[in-house]
């Protein structure tokens, strides 16, 4: 597959700012980037049309394709179940008009290099540039409460051990915003980085 086909794989800690450059990708090339359709139990809102924004389904038949292995990551949110399924995936893949995103935790990039190892990914780690700043933006974020974001926190060291294993092709460190973008774009691209990558990560014990 031409690095230009490759599905991207994009992981690292919550507030990492893997939305944030998403965003700028897509903004910068208006329907060349997508994700894959997750699949929820969560009722339509107005407007999402069922194969489209989600696969809106039942949590019977949601459980039934976790318990198949259809998954490569699932979480249950506020009651209601998201994910992520290898089937939609692969139809995601299939479009040659779009380059599949997938944005996933490690347990999920476990998975994804398990069962779909032959989409060859490109596996792209983004990282906080240190964690008092991962946590200044959480908190600035805005969205989580003391409890959660204290969750969030303890669940960045899980995804910094991952990526020190040297599972992913690139590690990203989101800094200055632009600088990230940058690097990110040459990485989508195709181009190699300098292979220093995991020393750069930053430490977890301080
Ligand atoms: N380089 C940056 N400098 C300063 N702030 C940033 C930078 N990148 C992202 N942010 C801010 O950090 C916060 C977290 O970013 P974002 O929501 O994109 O993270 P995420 O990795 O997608 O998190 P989650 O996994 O929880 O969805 C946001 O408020 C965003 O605006």
């Amino acid at each position: 597959m031409a690095s230009a086909d490759r599905p991207i794989v994009i992981s690292g800690p919550s507030g990492a700012g893997k939305s944030t450059l998403i965003g700028k990708l897509q903004q910068r090339f208006p329907g060349k980037f997508a994700f894959s359709v997750s699949h929820t139990t969560r009722k339509p809102r107005a407007g999402e049309v069922d194969g489209k924004a989600y696969h809106f389904v039942s949590r019977d038949a949601f459980m039934a394709l976790v318990h198949c292995g259809g998954f490569i990551e699932y979480t249950e949110s506020y009651g209601n179940l998201y994910g992520t399924s290898v089937a939609s995936v692969l139809t995601a893949c299939s479009d040659p008009n779009i380059r599949c995103l997938v944005d996933i935790d490690s347990v999920g990039v476990k998975n994804f290099k398990e069962r779909c190892a032959h989409l060859n990914a490109l596996y792209m780690f983004i990282s906080p540039p240190s964690i008092r700043l991962l946590e200044s933006r959480l908190s600035q974020r805005g969205t989580d409460d003391d409890a959660v974001l204290r969750l969030r926190l303890q669940q960045c060291k899980q995804e910094l051990d991952y990526a020190r294993t040297g599972a992913y092709d690139a590690i990203v460190i989101n800094d200055d915003l632009d600088r990230a973008f940058t690097t990110m774009l040459a990485l989508v691209n195709g181009e190699q980085t300098s292979g220093d990558d995991i020393a750069r990560l930053p430490p977890t014990d301080g």
